[in-house]
Formats: C-alpha cells, structure tokens, sequence
C-alpha cells in the first residue's frame, strides 16, 4: 500500500502487464499503418510515460509531438477540459495517432476530436492505455485500448492524485474507505 497526500492506494496492475498492454498496442498499430509514416501525439501531462515506452518498441519510421489538456482536479473530473499547450504544426494528409494515457469520462476526447477536426489530416486515430468503460458517456470511437478498468480513481505511470504519483512504474487503485 501507498500513501499520496491524505489518500491511500493499493496495487493494481504490475509494470510487467503495463509493458505487455503497450506491446499489443504497438503491434496492432504498427500492422494498420505499416506503409505509412504516422505522428504520435502524445497528451500532457499524463501520456509522457506510455509515449515513451510505446515509441521505444515501435520499429517503424515515425514522428512525435505534444499538445497539453487538464480536466481532473484531485479526484474528479472537472467537466471542462482545458487546452495548455497546443498543436503547432501542420498535421495536413497526415496519419494522426493520439496517445492517451486514460480515457475515463471521455470529455478529454470529445475536445481532441474537436480540435483536430478542422485539421485536414489523412487518417485520426485515437489509442490509449487504459479505458474505463463504466465512466465513458460519449458515443464516440477509440481505436485501440490496452487495458479496461473498473470506474476507480487510479494513479501511477503517469497518472497523478495532485501532483504525486507520476513517477510509479505500476498503476495502484484508491483503496476503498
Ligand atoms: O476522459 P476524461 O474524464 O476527460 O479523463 C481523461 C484525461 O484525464 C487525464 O488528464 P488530466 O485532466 O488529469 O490532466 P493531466 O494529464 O495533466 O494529469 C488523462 O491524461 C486524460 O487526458
Ligand atoms: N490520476 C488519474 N487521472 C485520471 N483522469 C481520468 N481518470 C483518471 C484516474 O483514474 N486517475
């Protein structure tokens, strides 16, 4: 068990089944777009580590950038997602593959579809590492999911509970009260 500020977390998923998750992922994306050379981008601040580890095993050529929203405060969805950082190239007949750390409510991903929308790009995909089907509301498509979870606050690669947790190789869950 771990403590992050006043809450406590219990292991969840081990670095072994993250990495396994991440090499499924890199194998299918690699086969659907094996003739064409994509652009990763990757959303902050969570996604730094599944982009990481996901370019690391992609063996074909590639490009990678960042764009940077916000939505959760403490432990909740904020329902307003914020841009921070945003898109400064020309993505026009390009392969867009965004990497997502965690699709929880979905609002993070109506608003990328909605940015990338006027974009003019050849193929928009969206895949992410961990999916948490009961929280999802929106009727829109994910292209590639790696792991589904329970709807449960979780924290580690990557993922934060204010500010702390970001650095944890595996994924711990919030222990029940
Ligand atoms: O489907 P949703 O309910 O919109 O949640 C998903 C978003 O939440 C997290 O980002 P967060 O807003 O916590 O910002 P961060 O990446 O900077 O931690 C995560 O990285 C996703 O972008
Ligand atoms: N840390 C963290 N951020 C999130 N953003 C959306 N869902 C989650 C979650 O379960 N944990």
């Amino acid at each position: 068990m771990i403590q992050l500020h006043d809450k406590q977390f219990v292991p969840f998923i081990s670095a072994k089944e993250i990495n396994f998750a991440i090499e499924k992922m890199v194998s299918q994306i690699e086969d659907d777009f094996f003739d064409e050379t994509p652009i990763f981008i990757g959303v902050l601040n969570g996604s730094f580590m599944v982009v990481s580890d996901f370019l690391k095993l992609y063996k074909k050529p590639c490009e990678v950038s960042f764009i940077k929203l916000a939505s959760y405060e403490g432990t909740e969805s904020t329902e307003s997602v914020k841009q921070l950082i945003g898109l400064n190239q020309d993505l026009t007949g390009r392969t867009v593959i965004v990497l997502e750390d965690i699709i929880d409510t979905g609002n993070t991903l109506e608003e990328l579809k909605k940015l990338f929308k006027s974009q003019n790009v050849k193929h928009f995909k969206i895949a992410t590492l961990f999916f948490k089907p009961d929280a999802f509301k929106k009727d829109l498509k994910i292209d590639y999911v790696g792991i589904r979870i329970p709807n449960k606050f979780i924290v580690g690669f990557g993922l934060d509970y204010d500010g702390l947790g970001r650095n944890l190789p595996e994924v711990y869950q919030l222990k029940e009260e």
